[in-house]
Formats: structure tokens, sequence, C-alpha cells
């Protein structure tokens, strides 16, 4: 960034008033960077015979979903993966959801696969998710793939969790030993995240906070790390925050102008080492890693 240089303390950069700002951690150009590899590796996957598809399933109108489904189908376009889209609308029966998870099990063209979630209320979404082909699963949230990621044996890791990994490692801000803590028990990323921050080879130490816990703000104020996907506009507050922590903002709501708000407070980059926009943060990164569970299972499928 011109007219900034690295505090290398604490991550964070100097602006040109003399006043520290968090380094930011830049989801949109690390998605790039990985789409432009994944472009290469599809080209040589079609060399050899096989064209990676991705099917999704959306069921319903709402706005935010509609928005990261068609991101994902452009994503496809760009590195040359495959789209097959299937929409249902939000009145769809538990079967009819089936139907449509039964014929891209079976679909050869359709290499991997997401439910977009949430399903709509009524709807049984883990009888929907266990009944996806496991082989199929680009999202790492079938439950056979989410035991494997617990028994540390190789599985697609969930989308989210790992593009805040991505972020992380990408701008060097150190995982080892560190002390993170995880706002929010999501299946997408609150209960995934824990699992992958503590195998040996990240090991950090993992506090999993969310709405029954008692004092957030004193578990925050320890964090080297704050993970925070709790959906709760701008929970997290810069006095809660240890100067030089990296913060990562998956959380989203919406303004009454449907713009999106943060779980952080735009507060918190003055006293962040680095932290992530929202949006252009993680969002983004969650896709790039979906389309690296394609790429990495059509591999898988040629050897
Ligand atoms: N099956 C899944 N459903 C959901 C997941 C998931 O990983 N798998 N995660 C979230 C939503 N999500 C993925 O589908 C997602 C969130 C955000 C973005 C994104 O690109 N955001 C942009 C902003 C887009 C906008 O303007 O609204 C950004 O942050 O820059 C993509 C995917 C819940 N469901």
């Amino acid at each position: 960034m011109p007219g900034l240089r690295p505090d290398w303390n604490r991550g964070g950069v100097i602006r040109e008033d003399g006043a520290m700002t968090a380094q930011i951690l830049d989801g949109k150009a690390t998605a790039a960077a990985i789409k432009s590899d994944l472009t290469a590796r599809v080209a040589a996957l079609k060399e050899k015979g096989v064209t990676p598809g991705l099917g999704t399933i959306l069921v319903g109108d709402d706005p935010g979903s509609q928005k990261y489904v068609a991101g994902k189908h452009r994503d496809c376009a760009q590195v040359g993966i495959a789209s097959i889209q299937r929409e249902l609308p939000g009145t769809a029966t538990q079967e009819e959801i089936e139907a449509v998870v039964r014929e891209l099990n079976e679909d050869p063209a359709c290499t991997g696969y997401i439910v977009q979630l949430p399903l709509p209320k009524g709807i049984d979404e883990n009888r929907v998710l266990e009944l996806m082909d496991p082989d199929k699963d680009a999202d790492g949230l079938h439950p056979m793939n989410l035991g494997r990621l617990v028994l540390n044996e190789p599985a697609p890791l969930p989308c989210t969790p790992n593009g805040v990994l991505t972020l992380l490692r990408r701008y060097g801000v150190e995982i080892k030993g560190a002390e993170v803590v995880v706002v929010g028990r999501g299946v997408t990323i609150g209960r995934p995240m824990p699992l992958l921050l503590t195998r040996r080879s990240e090991n950090a130490t993992v506090t999993q906070c969310h709405t029954g816990t008692r004092d957030l703000s004193a578990h925050l104020k320890r964090a080297d790390i704050i993970v925070a996907a709790a959906g709760s506009a701008h929970l997290i507050r810069a006095e809660d925050v240890k100067p030089g922590a990296a913060v990562l903002d998956v959380g989203v709501s919406r303004s009454a102008e449907g713009k999106i708000v943060g779980d952080v407070h735009p507060d918190v980059a003055e006293v962040a080492g680095f932290i992530s926009p929202n949006p252009g943060g993680v969002g983004p990164m969650t896709r790039a890693q979906l389309l690296v569970n394609v790429v990495e299972a059509a591999e898988r499928s040629v050897g």
C-alpha cells in the first residue's frame, strides 16, 4: 500500500498521519491467486479427459443465498469448472429437495456439489446433508466428512474455516501456539473451525464462545486471533481486542438498505494487527476453497 509502512512488531501498518491501523487480510486478492492456480489445474484435468463440475442446490429466494450461489458459478466459469444449477421454490418439500440430492448423486457431470444453507424453516437440514454422496460433498459438511476431520483422516475441508486458515497463513499470522477465540457455533464455521485449528499442523489453542458464554469480553481480550462468526452486528468492539491481534470478520447481518454489516466494529482496525474486511475478506475465500475441494476431488479421481 503506497504511503504505508508495516510495523513488524504487531503486523499492523502505520498510516501517513502516523496512526496505527491493521493490515488488511485481503480475501479478494488471495482468492484471485487461488483461482489462477486452479485454472491451470483444471486445464490439466481436461487434457486427461476429466471436466470438474460443481452442482448447487438452492432452495427459496433469500437474496443473500442467491448472491452467494451466483458468485460460486461466476468463479466456476473463471477457472473452467462446469456449472450445474438446481433451484427449488421456498415451498419445496423435504421429499422434493431429497429427490434433487439423489439426482446429483447420480449425475456423472456433477463431480461435486453443495446444498446452499440455510434451508427454509421446516426442512430437516441434517437429513438432506446425510443423503449426499460423501464423495461428492464439496463443502465438507457431510457427517462422514466431518467425522473424518475429527478422526484426522483425509476429507474435503469446510470452505469458510479453510478460507480463514489460508488467509492467516498467506499474511504470515502465527497460528502455532496462538490463543484463538471462535465466536459462534454454526455448522458452516463455528463447529468445524476449532477442528482445523487444533490439528497438529496448526497447533492453536481454541476457546469457543457462543450465546451461552458468560463473559465474552474476557475471552476476547486474551485472544491472539479472533474468528467472529456470530452474525451479530458490531459485536466485537475495539475495547475487547488485544493490540496486534488478528481479527477475522465472518458474521453477516444486513442493514435496512441490505448492506452487509459484519460482526466487527470498524474501530477495531485501530487496535488490531490484522483485520479481514467484510465484504472482501472471508466471503471470497469461502468460494475459492469450494473450488479447491472440487478440483482436488477431480484430481483424486484420475489418481
Ligand atoms: N452450503 C453452504 N452454505 C453456506 C456456507 C457454506 O460454506 N456452504 N457459508 C455461508 C455463505 N457462503 C457460502 O455459501 C458465502 C458467504 C459469502 C460469500 C461472499 O462472496 N461474500 C462477498 C459479498 C457478497 C455480497 O455482496 O453479499 C464478500 O464477502 O465479499 C460467499 C459465500 C452460509 N451458507
